[in-house]
């Protein structure tokens, strides 16, 4: 619900209207100053800490070869999974309830026309990521290839004063328009929707310096 969230009804609807029309035609939408410099940096702030509380496990394996894993090599993305409701993390909560709205709006928008074949009732716990730098990369993939019911991917991305120096950007390779590729800065303060499924294969190239996210996947 719109109280509390301290965001105008016209907010809400001009972010649905951007959300709903791009993802209808690109099936990738990008929303800049998502929710404005105070909120993101107490988000940041809440992700900081968390990494600082060593609550994120190592979400994949950069080096298959057991000598590397042996010597401790460079892990790729750690991550912890957060309702929201733990200590540290009521601004996360916050940006997961604003996100929470607009989908569920977008669903059910007048002209949500490929939205509209979702009917979205769920969705995954935010999911806060964390690329270590140095050259820590996830490799070209789909989200969801083979229907577990994720539908939209939404990231949200806390990086401040990015700069393509530190690396970290995310290339999807539309399936329908295969010679463009989007190259997606991980900016603070953005935020990003895109089909889950094998229409948006994309991957995070190597990360120089930390690069923060918080991912939620919604469900059909
Ligand atoms: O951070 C990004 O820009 C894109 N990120 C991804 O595509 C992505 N996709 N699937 C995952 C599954 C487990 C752990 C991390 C991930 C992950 O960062
Ligand atoms: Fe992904």
């Amino acid at each position: 619900s719109l109280e509390g969230s301290g965001f105008s009804e016209e907010w809400f609807t001009n972010i649905l209207q951007d959300v709903t029309k791009d993802l209808n035609k690109y099936g990738v939408c990008v929303v800049d100053d998502f929710l404005g410099e105070e909120r993101a940096d107490r988000i940041l702030e809440e992700v900081r800490t968390l990494h600082s509380l060593g609550v994120m496990q190592a979400g994949q394996v950069v080096s298959q070869h057991v000598q590397d894993q042996a010597r401790g090599k460079i892990r790729g993305d750690k991550i912890t999974w957060v309702t929201g409701d733990e200590p540290h993390c009521s601004s996360i909560g916050q940006l997961v309830n604003v996100v929470d709205y607009i989908v569920a709006k977008a669903n059910k928008h007048y002209d949500a026309g490929k939205l509209a074949q979702y009917n979205i009732t769920w969705r995954t716990r935010a999911m806060v990521a964390c690329y270590p730098g140095c050259d820590t990369h996830y490799v070209k993939h789909v989200d969801n290839p083979n229907g577990d019911g994720r539908c939209i991917t939404a990231i949200y991305y806390l990086n401040k004063n990015w700069t393509p120096n530190d690396g970290g950007v995310l290339r999807i390779y539309p399936e329908n328009c295969s010679d463009i590729i989007a190259s997606i800065n991980p900016c603070f303060d953005r935020m990003l929707f895109f089909w889950s499924d094998r229409r948006n294969p994309h991957e995070v190239m190597p990360a120089k310096i930390v690069r923060y996210a918080i991912t939620v996947w919604y469900l059909d």
